[in-house]
């Protein structure tokens, strides 16, 4: 699990980074902003900006300015209290980066968007150019998830995770996630103060998930599991990710002249298409299919198509076009991919060689139900 230590960051040869700031970093423990810490990220990205990075800053703190700009105590539980806290604190959070980052003569953009504006290849495409076109005009972009309209079917969920789509959406070199903590420890820090500290290790690894736990604070969300699966997706797109405390100063510029602070997350060299990280990207999918054993040594080991002959069971409801998860027959996901027909012609083709497809339906568009381009395994 533990990687040699390097003793150069690899946010010192990112040329563009992503940056996820929690709401313990941004807010006075919950009870609205801390505009003096909203000055500092703005003043460590300025100087980033001043060595030619690229900065796109993912910044939580919507609620938190909400409550306090509502005088609420005690975070609400009901989500129409919390899309409301939300709606009125994305005021005061876009509010003091503009004033935050106009000290530096930089303008900064709000981008608020949920899971569908990017599991929608267009509107994807969309979020992509804009991005782009912000940081050729030397904008700072700060997003949050869109809590408003946000519902659990179209929800992020959390900023970590979003912070990663985001890494993965504009193809950044590295992610860094700063939190309340040193970065990881093999266990919980706030329930076992003896852990041990792990500075270097591969994005990705499964053991990092059982020493990462829930949410320390009442104001967080994700946790530090999110962080380690949030460094796990944007490996996909090759991203490097260092999980660091906010509270160490000038982290993000030591960082960038190279320093080691915090857990470095590492990915492999393997990255997965633009198509394919997009395919990849979808948090939720329209339905499932079963797989024989047959089908699951086809795809995981011989690279083939999905052939309806493979399928045992077909859930859920979707049509051409969506993406549906593959399970072997223990319910484990092997796959994914984009389908070629819908769930009512899958049932009834499923089993069935494909040279049957076309009596059976009274057409055949694909021989195949899943074709191998339009597929990632996972
Ligand atoms: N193995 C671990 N190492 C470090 N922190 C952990 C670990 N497991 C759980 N945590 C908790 O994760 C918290 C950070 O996540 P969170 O509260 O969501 O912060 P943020 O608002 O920055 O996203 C820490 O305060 C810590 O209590
Ligand atoms: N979108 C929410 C933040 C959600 C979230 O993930 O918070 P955190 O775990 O503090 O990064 C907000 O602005 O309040």
């Amino acid at each position: 699990m533990a990687k040699p230590a390097s003793t150069v960051s690899v946010v010192a040869t990112a040329k563009r980074v992503v940056a996820k700031v929690g709401s313990s970093l941004v807010t006075n423990d919950g009870r609205g902003l801390d505009r003096e810490a909203v000055a500092q990220w703005a003043a460590q990205i300025a100087a980033l900006h001043a060595q030619g990075k690229e900065v796109v800053l993912v910044s939580s703190g919507a609620i938190a300015e909400g409550m306090a700009r509502l005088g609420w105590q005690k975070r609400p539980t009901s989500m129409n209290e919390l899309q409301a806290a939300a709606a009125v604190g994305q005021m005061g959070l876009a509010q003091a980066y503009e004033v935050a980052f106009g000290v530096h003569h930089i303008k900064a953009a709000q981008i608020l968007l949920t899971h569908e504006d990017l599991a929608d290849r267009q509107r994807y495409l969309n979020a992509r150019s804009t991005i782009f076109a912000l940081l050729r005009l030397g904008v700072v972009p700060i997003v949050n998830e869109n809590d408003t309209v946000s519902t659990e079917e179209i929800a992020v969920g959390d900023n970590d995770t979003l912070g990663a789509l985001v890494t993965n959406l504009i193809e950044a070199d590295a992610l860094i996630i700063l939190t309340d903590q040193r970065g990881l420890y093999e266990s919980d820090p706030r329930k076992n103060p003896e852990a041990k500290f792990v500075s270097h290790a591969q994005a990705g690894d499964v053991s990092l998930e059982a020493m990462a736990g829930g949410a320390g604070s009442g104001i967080g969300k994700g946790g530090m599991l999110t962080k380690i699966l949030a460094a796990k997706r944007a490996a996909k797109s090759g991203a490097h990710t260092v999980i660091a405390s906010g509270r160490e100063p000038d982290v993000m510029v030591r960082l960038a002249a190279g320093e080691c602070i915090g857990t470095e997350l590492r990915a492999s060299v393997q990255v997965l298409s633009a198509r394919k990280q997009w395919m990849a990207d979808h948090l939720r999918v329209r339905g499932r299919l079963v797989l024989d054993d047959g089908a699951v040594k086809a795809l995981r080991d011989e690279g083939k198509s999905l052939l309806p002959i493979g399928v045992r069971a077909v859930q859920g409801r979707f049509e051409p076009g969506d993406v549906v998860a593959c399970l072997d027959k223990n319910g484990t996901e092997l796959a994914r991919g984009l389908v070629n027909y819908s769930s009512a012609d899958a049932r009834r083709i499923m089993g069935k060689p494909s040279g049957d497809i076309a009596s059976i339906l009274g057409m055949m568009n694909e021989a195949e139900l899943m074709h191998r381009d339009n597929l990632i395994l996972i």
